[in-house]
C-alpha cells in the first residue's frame, strides 16, 4: 500500500498545473483558490465556474511540453488513459502528481480541509477511505463552530 506523508508546502511563489477543467478540477481548485490563484488550467473544455476567476485558461487537450515550468500537476481529466500519460511525462520531468481517479498513482493526495483565517486542518486516510475523512472533517468543524476547541 501507498503511504502519504502529510506536510505544508510553500506555494505562494510556485505554479499549479490543472489538467482537464470539469467538475472535479472546479470541486478541487475551490480549495485550492484558498491558499492561492496562481493555477493554470488546460482542457478542451472548461467549467463556467472557473472562468473569471484570475487563473490562466488553456483550451486545448493536454501535450507533453504543458508540464513546462509546473511544481504540482493535478491529473483530473475524464480520460484514465490521459490521466496515465501525465504522471508518466511528469515522473520523467521529476513533477509531482495528483492523479483524481487513481491514488496507486498518485505522488500526492487531497485531504478533507477545514480553514479558519491562518489554521488549516487537513484529514486524510491515506488514500483509503474519503468518505471517513470527510465526516471526520466536519466533526471537527462542528466541535470548533461548537466552541468545544479553541
Ligand atoms: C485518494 C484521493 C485522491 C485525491 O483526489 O487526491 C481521492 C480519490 C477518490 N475519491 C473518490 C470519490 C469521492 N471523493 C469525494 C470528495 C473528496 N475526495 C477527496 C480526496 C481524495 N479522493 C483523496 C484521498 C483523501 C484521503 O486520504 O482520505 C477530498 C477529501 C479532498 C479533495 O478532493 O479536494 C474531497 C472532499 C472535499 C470536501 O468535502 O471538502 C466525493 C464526494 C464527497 O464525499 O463529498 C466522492 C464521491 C463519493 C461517493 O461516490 O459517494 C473516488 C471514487 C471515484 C469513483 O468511484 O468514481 C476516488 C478514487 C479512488 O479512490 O481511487
Ligand atoms: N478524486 C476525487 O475526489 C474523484 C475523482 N473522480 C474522477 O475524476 C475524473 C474527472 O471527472 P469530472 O471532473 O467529473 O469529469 P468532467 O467530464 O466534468 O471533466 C473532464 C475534463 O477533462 C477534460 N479533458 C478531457 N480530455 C482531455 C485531454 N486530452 N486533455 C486535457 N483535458 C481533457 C475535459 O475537457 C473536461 O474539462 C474521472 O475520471 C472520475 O473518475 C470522480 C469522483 C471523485
Amino acid at each position: 500500500m501507498k503511504v502519504f506523508l502529510p506536510l505544508n508546502i510553500r506555494i505562494d511563489d510556485k505554479k499549479i498545473l490543472f489538467i482537464g477543467g470539469g467538475n472535479i478540477a472546479l470541486h478541487k481548485i475551490q480549495t485550492i483558490e484558498r491558499y492561492t490563484r496562481n493555477i493554470t488550467i488546460v482542457a478542451p473544455e472548461i467549467h463556467d465556474a472557473l472562468r473569471g476567476k484570475g487563473f490562466e485558461l488553456v483550451c486545448k487537450e493536454y501535450e507533453e511540453t504543458d508540464l513546462d515550468g509546473f511544481f504540482l500537476v493535478y491529473a483530473a481529466t475524464n480520460s484514465i488513459e490521459v490521466n496515465r500519460r501525465i504522471k508518466s511525462d511528469a515522473a520523467a520531468r521529476g513533477i509531482m502528481v495528483n492523479v483524481v481517479d487513481n491514488r496507486e498513482l498518485s505522488d500526492f493526495i487531497s485531504p478533507a480541509i477545514f480553514k479558519e483565517n491562518e489554521m488549516t486542518i487537513a484529514v486524510s486516510s491515506n488514500g483509503q477511505d474519503v468518505k471517513k475523512a470527510v465526516a471526520w472533517r466536519n466533526q471537527i468543524r462542528e466541535m470548533l463552530k461548537e466552541g468545544r476547541m479553541r
